[in-house]
């Protein structure tokens, strides 16, 4: 169903739409936001609720997982299916990639996904993480990543899959804690973090597994800006407009020209890479980490 709401100036396309597994994809306003003035309306299972300014072509896709936006098989492709709308959008020019519930950006991959689950079903699991990467990091779009809370793990996934990360200031940590779960990141997201902070630096986090606090993230590059948790959305609305400010096709060429190596080398070795997943998580040693990862983050409260 697709309707046209104007309001404010401002012209809403809203529509809802639904995905595999009852994922829904919904374009509507965000109340945040200072791009929205549309009208609001929302159900509590959709998964990912996108606003787009019709005026600037800017989109906002906010993660709706609660109650830490971890990565399930319904989140991902959800986010994969919007991705890949958003790029079939002619009049759609960027993409701001947030959390609806602040505070936690993303917990990353659902660590159930990996628990006591089948070789085969964890290796679909895997390729919809694939999917989903291949569609953000090589969208033409400008992708602005609005961390506006935690983002360990899949969470850094999807920030560094990005053009440019803004994260809130506090008591909010970000990086590849993989080691850590006994799992081991795939080239393809060790490449991202080597690209953003440079080998040296990116061989130990990854090594140690270390989560950065936000202060340290920005010391390492591994985001670009830190502001305020309240201002997240607006700098990122901001900062879109600047990258705005250049012609749309020579950003993407370019953007494309450095990103592509890295997609043609996932796309190339994906069954490789499912395969690796597959035996990896599987293996005994692993589930024994993975429980007992669980039974850690449940000991918290
Ligand atoms: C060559 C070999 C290759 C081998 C294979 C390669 C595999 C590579 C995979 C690489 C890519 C990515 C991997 C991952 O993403 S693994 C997931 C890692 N994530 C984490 O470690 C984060 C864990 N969560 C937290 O630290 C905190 O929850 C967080 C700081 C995010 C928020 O804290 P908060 O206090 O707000 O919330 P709680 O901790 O109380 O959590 C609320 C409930 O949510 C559950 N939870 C949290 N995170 C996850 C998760 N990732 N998956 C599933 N469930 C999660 C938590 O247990 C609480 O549940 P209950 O309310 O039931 O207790």
């Amino acid at each position: 169903m697709a309707t046209f709401i104007a309001s404010g100036g401002r012209v809403w396309r809203k529509f809802v739409k639904t995905f595999p597994l009852g994922s829904n994809l919904s374009l509507k306003r965000s109340p945040t936001s200072a791009l929205a003035n549309g009208r609001l309306s929302s159900t509590s299972s959709e998964n990912v609720l996108v606003s787009k300014d019709e005026k600037s072509g800017i989109a906002t896709v906010r993660m709706n997982n609660p109650p830490v936006n971890s990565l399930n098989t319904a989140l991902l492709l959800s986010l994969r299916s919007c991705f890949e709308e958003l790029e079939k959008d002619k009049s759609c020019r960027a993409l701001i990639l947030t959390s609806n519930k602040p505070k936690v950006f993303c917990a990353g991959l659902d660590i159930l996904e990996l628990y006591q689950k089948s070789p085969d079903y964890v290796g679909q699991f895997w390729e919809k993480v694939q999917d989903m990467w291949l569609s953000l990091y090589g969208s033409r779009l400008v992708t602005m990543a609005a961390i506006n809370g935690h983002s360990p793990a899949g969470g850094c996934l999807l920030s560094l899959a990005c053009d440019y990360r803004i994260m809130a200031e506090g008591n909010f940590v970000i990086g590849l804690n993989e080691t850590q779960l006994d799992l081991v990141a795939p080239f393809w997201l060790r490449q991202m973090m080597v690209d953003a902070i440079g080998y040296r630096q990116a061989e130990m986090a990854l090594m140690v597994g270390a989560l950065y606090p936000s202060n340290k993230a920005l010391q390492l590059g591994l985001v670009d800006k830190l502001v305020p948790i309240e201002d997240v959305q607006t700098v990122a609305e901001e900062e879109v407009k600047n990258w705005l400010k250049i012609p749309d096709q020579a950003r993407a060429i370019t953007k494309m020209a450095s990103r592509k190596p890295l997609l043609d080398e996932l796309r190339k070795r994906k069954q490789e890479d499912i395969q690796t997943f597959r035996d990896e998580t599987t293996r005994e040693s692993v589930q024994l980490s993975i429980q007992q990862y669980l039974d850690k983050l449940k000991a918290k409260k």
